[in-house]
């Protein structure tokens, strides 16, 4: 072997060793940044107005400064909060736009995902993506659970409740990027019915901005009877596998990636059959993975994929071939992708 050829190994080697690592503790990230929100680190800080003392933010949240010291330094390596002097010329603990997103609250808030995602309920399904892989039968929640995630919700409402806030947090990110991103898509609607709305948190974004619509927020019937009252909204429960409410457009967001595509076809067939008396349209949206084109989002539409794999039976994330796919079997002629600032793209399907 060559002098290079030998050095390029070893350094291949070298590389590996350190790689691996990140595989043992992968998930110490997730734990740490859990345990962030848990403790309302940054909710802290933000409500402090200036760098906070290892003394101040452990008397503050009434944690013992030790532990407390060696989380922080974990997340300042991370680049999650920053090191900064306060006024006294003391170090201090200050936010990051990362770390803005462990507040609870706020627009741009990504807690109640974070929450959710890192739960018991939907970290045990990653154990089972071996036996997912092995047969495409066998759903990961469902070894975990024992029935499939709505099923489940049905039956534990506190799970159910994570479910409509994580969702409700990704909307107040989304739905605004969109308005900002794309604000065409909404043209000449009056009125628009929100598959599978969760909490109505959608609606209630879009109808401040395009007051003149009148929302349907439509979700299962024990999750429409607990969704907000919205003034221009009305909340429907049903099955969008039986019916969907007729309006201008009907709008399916993180709604087709959780199923196979038999699922989807009869989806928007209902929805196609929602919309076409006033020659209106079906708004998705979800993520495409690009098959020619590595942007900066295509890990994070990878692990979404991931995601969809353990914790549905036959969701999956799509490339553009096996949207055209679903979209032609349910009878739509023609179909448009616009890629918004988020994970998400829109898609107009018109029949
Ligand atoms: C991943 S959440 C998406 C929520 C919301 N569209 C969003 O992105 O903020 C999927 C939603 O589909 C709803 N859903 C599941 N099965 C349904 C069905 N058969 N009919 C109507 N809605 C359903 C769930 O209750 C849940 O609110």
């Amino acid at each position: 072997m060559e002098k290079t050829q030998r050095e390029a190994k070893w350094n291949e080697e070298e590389q590996a060793e350190v790689d691996i690592w990140k595989y043992i503790f992968g998930f110490v990230e997730t734990a740490a940044v859990r345990c962030a929100i848990e403790l309302g680190i940054a909710d802290a800080i933000e409500s402090h107005g200036s760098p906070m003392t290892l003394s101040e933010l452990s008397s503050t949240l009434g944690c013992a400064p030790s532990p407390l010291y060696r989380i922080m330094r974990f997340l300042m390596h991370r680049g999650i909060f920053k090191g900064k002097l306060n006024s006294q010329g003391s170090p201090g603990y200050a936010q990051t736009p990362l770390s803005r997103r462990l507040m609870k609250h706020g627009e741009h808030s990504m807690a109640a995902l974070i929450l959710l995602e890192s739960s018991p309920m939907l970290l045990t399904p990653w154990l089972s993506l071996s036996a997912r892989v092995l047969d495409d039968d066998t759903s990961s929640f469902e070894v975990a659970h024992g029935e499939d995630i709505w099923s489940y919700s049905v039956a534990n409402p506190a799970f159910g409740q994570l479910i409509n806030e994580a969702m409700a947090c990704d909307a107040r990110v989304l739905v605004p990027a969109m308005i900002h991103g794309c604000p065409e898509v909404f043209d000449g609607l009056s009125s628009l019915v929100d598959v599978g709305g969760g909490n109505g948190t959608t609606l209630k974004v879009l109808i401040k901005a395009f007051p003149w619509l009148r929302g349907i927020n439509f979700d299962q019937p024990h999750v429409a009877s607990v969704a907000a009252v919205i003034s221009g909204v009305e909340n429907v429960g049903g099955d969008m596998f039986e019916s969907v409410p007729k309006a201008d457009a009907a709008f399916l967001k993180w709604i087709l990636h959780d199923w196979g595509d038999n699922e989807c076809i009869q989806i928007l067939k209902k929805c196609r059959e929602a919309v076409l008396e006033n020659k209106g349209k079906v708004i998705i949206v979800d993520a495409v993975i690009e098959e020619a084109e590595i942007d900066k989002l295509t890990d994070v539409r990878l692990a979404l994929d991931m995601a969809m794999m353990a914790h549905t039976s036959k969701g999956k994330e799509r490339t553009l071939k096996e949207w055209g796919f679903v979209l032609g079997e349910a009878g739509f002629s023609r179909y448009t992708v616009k890629t918004i600032h988020a994970v998400q793209s829109v898609i107009e399907a018109f029949p």
